[in-house]
């Protein structure tokens, strides 16, 4: 299946990860709901807080979990550390009341950065959604 393309997939995201502040203004520019949900971000000017060193630290704790949850892929022996960073993620979003609903905008916007970079292809697409459409189901089903 795709799914075990995961190489192609942890190739084209280590030409990616290291934009996690172009990543995190993606997200927040097409959706401001997310934004809302940060106390330390909530109703400031979004071209203001890009620059800012808070802003780079929490880009960076989303795109360094996404690397932690992409690198373990591939090796049946790293599944429960994966169950268990997933799950992890789910409850503790729940907790800070964010729904499914959002977690869908965030991959959205999400997608439109991969898709808009030169290390995207067709072959990165189906193995990359092939992994999502997993990782994603066990996030929902802790966020629900
Ligand atoms: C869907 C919209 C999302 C919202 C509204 C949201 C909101 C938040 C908030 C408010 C915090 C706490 C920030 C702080 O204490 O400084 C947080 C922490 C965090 N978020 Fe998100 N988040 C979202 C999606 C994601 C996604 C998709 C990932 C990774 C794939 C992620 C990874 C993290 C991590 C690693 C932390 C720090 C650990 C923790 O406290 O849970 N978030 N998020």
């Amino acid at each position: 299946t795709p799914c075990d393309d995961f190489k192609i997939m942890q190739e084209a995201w280590n030409t990616m990860k290291n934009e996690e502040v172009e990543i995190l203004y993606t997200v927040f520019k097409a959706y401001p709901d997310i934004q809302a949900k940060f106390p330390q971000f909530v109703g400031k000017d979004l071209e203001t807080i890009k620059g800012t060193a808070e802003f780079a630290v929490h880009a960076t704790r989303i795109v360094s979990f996404m690397t932690e949850v992409i690198s373990l892929l591939g090796n049946p022996d790293n599944l429960p550390a994966i169950m268990t960073l997933l799950s992890k993620l789910g409850k503790d979003h729940k907790s800070r009341g964010i729904t499914v609903k959002q977690f869908d905008e965030f991959h959205e916007a999400f997608h439109n950065f991969l898709h808009t970079h030169s290390a995207w292809n067709d072959n990165v697409d189906a193995a990359w959604h092939c992994n999502e459409k997993k990782i994603r189901k066990v996030i929902n089903a802790n966020l629900e």
